[in-house]
């Protein structure tokens, strides 16, 4: 009897095993937004946001593998999941089926804090991770950054503050820089922060504007000041239509 309960779960195990890494299709996130950005005038990220720390709930009962295609049939270049559980109402689940259910490269969204977060971003099949410069030293982050390119995961680094960036340029150039136009502090946004830090970041580095994006207007203003991809959650979570929103929002990208 024993032997055949055994036998059983170990059936039942491999009905939940993940799929190897080497076996899922990996897409750069860096290209796919680049691509954009010389196709579209500007690449966009949209991004799976249940809740937020400064809105509450914003999609209740979100099926996130059906927003995921909507965005991507919509024109999305990547996809944000964010898989905080305490602020974000998130799951790593929620990344899981999201990436067996699209092609476009899909950004694991957290408080990465913790080597074993990155092996576990590499396990789910995200194809790229954010790290925050304000909750992580200098030097930690390079470590972290050097890990995640070590097992196949490319980083989108987020400063909100010139100090920020100079400290993390002193030790580490970012290939993605994002600048969040929200500050983490008071959750206020103000997408001038993006042209505030534009002009130190690096020529060589791709910008990715966050945060506080909601009309074609804003999207031309993160434009002009250099961004070359944005990043976009509450606008999109809770729309209608990602299918004309998002073709809308990018076409900012050439307002005058
Ligand atoms: O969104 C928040 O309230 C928030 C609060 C504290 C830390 C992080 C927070 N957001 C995470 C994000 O990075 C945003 O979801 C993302 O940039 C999209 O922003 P938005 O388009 O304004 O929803």
């Amino acid at each position: 009897m024993l032997n055949e309960i055994v036998a059983r779960k170990k059936e039942d195990l491999n009905f939940f095993q993940l799929p190897r890494r080497e076996e899922v299709k990996h897409h750069s996130i860096k290209q796919s937004l680049a691509f954009a950005s010389n196709r579209d005038g500007i690449g966009l990220i949209a991004e799976i946001k249940r809740a937020s720390p400064s809105k509450g709930m914003l999609a209740e009962n979100l099926d996130v593998v059906e927003r995921a295609k909507a965005y991507e049939a919509g024109g999305a270049d990547a996809i944000s999941v964010l898989t905080d559980g305490p602020y974000f109402q998130g799951s790593i689940m929620d990344l899981i089926a999201v990436k067996q259910a699209v092609n476009v490269p899909v950004l694991r969204k957290d408080f990465i804090v913790d080597e074993r977060q990155i092996e576990e971003s590499a396990r789910i099949g995200a194809d790229a991770i954010l790290l925050i410069a304000s909750i992580l030293e200098p030097g930690h982050l390079k470590d972290m950054a050097e890990m995640a390119s070590a097992v196949g995961l490319e980083t989108l680094v987020e400063v909100h503050t010139e100090e920020e960036l100079n400290r993390l340029l002193d030790v580490y150039t970012p290939s993605l820089i994002g600048i969040n136009n929200r500050n983490l502090q008071t959750f206020t946004t103000d997408t001038t922060q993006t042209r505030a830090l534009s002009a130190s970041v690096p020529v060589d580095s791709f910008i990715v504007s966050e945060s506080g994006i909601h009309s074609p207007e804003d999207a031309a203003a993160v434009t002009k000041a250099g961004a070359k991809a944005m990043l976009i959650g509450e606008r999109l979570v809770s729309d209608g239509d990602p299918k004309t929103t998002i073709p809308d929002l990018k076409k900012g990208a050439h307002l005058g």
